[in-house]
């Protein structure tokens, strides 16, 4: 596991949209796993500038995103089909029908897509406060596939200040499996503010458990964290400086 340290939030997105181009780059039929949430907006913003000062072509490229809520349509601005087209697809113009979310109409077909693609280049991760990815909350069997999961309610809370109301959240989404997680062939896994300083802590320091569903990441052979200095500021406080 490599993990690189960045001063602030718009030094880790640069960071991370320089690997996500460097991919691109090197394999232009290259397939990336994507993910929502408030982390790697900054990310996708590097990649919409990019995109329009080198044209970086994303014409063979195709995307399969993690997670997507239950009872939202794609056009819904709470989806996170809604979100990825917003944030990503339209800016660099990557042909929609190479873009893929879970669906809760594919039943167990993700993993045949994903392998019908060639499998996973390089796969984005957030990770949740209580050490979710994708939505796969803890307790997730590490030999899970895609499917349909129950969000834990501090989940449900965290992703409240999308909604208007608690009682507009979903309570169920469909998340890419964690065994599908691990398939990929490099993961980056992005990590930001205080807030995630404890979980990344836990999961760097704790045995390999699913109850901590992000510590299964140790076993993977090609894992990149990205973390500001705010997410490692526990780490730091508890282990002395990371880089000694
Ligand atoms: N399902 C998403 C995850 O894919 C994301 O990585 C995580 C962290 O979100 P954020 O980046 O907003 O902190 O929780 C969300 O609920």
């Amino acid at each position: 596991m490599k993990l690189i340290e960045t001063a602030n939030y718009e030094t880790m997105s640069q960071k991370a949209a320089a690997l996500v181009i460097q991919q691109v780059k090197s394999k232009p039929n290259t397939v990336l796993g994507l993910a929502t949430g408030g982390t790697p907006v900054g990310m996708y913003q590097y990649l919409k500038e990019d995109y329009e000062q080198n044209q970086t072509s994303y014409q063979n490229v195709h995307t399969v995103n993690l997670d997507e809520y239950v009872g939202l349509s794609k056009e819904d601005p709470k989806s996170y089909a809604y979100y990825m087209k917003n944030h990503l697809f339209k800016h660099i113009h990557i042909p929609i029908e190479q873009t893929f979310l879970p669906a809760e109409e594919q039943g167990d077909k993700y993993e045949e897509l994903i392998a019908s693609l060639g499998g996973i280049d390089l796969q984005i991760l957030g990770i949740g406060e209580n050490g979710h990815i994708g939505f796969n909350e803890p307790g997730t069997p590490f030999a899970s596939k895609t499917g349909i999961v129950q969000l834990a309610e501090s989940t449900r809370e965290a992703n409240a200040r999308y909604f208007s109301s608690m009682n507009e959240v979903p309570t169920h989404a469909i998340s890419m499996g964690i065994s599908t997680i691990m398939q990929s062939k490099n993961i980056l896994l992005l990590v930001s503010g205080s807030k995630k300083a404890e979980i990344l802590y836990r999961v760097l320091t704790e045995d390999v458990d699913e109850s901590l569903p992000a510590s299964i990441l140790k076993t993977h052979p090609n894992v990149t964290i990205i973390a500001d200095q705010d997410a490692l500021s526990v780490l730091k406080e508890k282990e002395g400086s990371v880089f000694r």
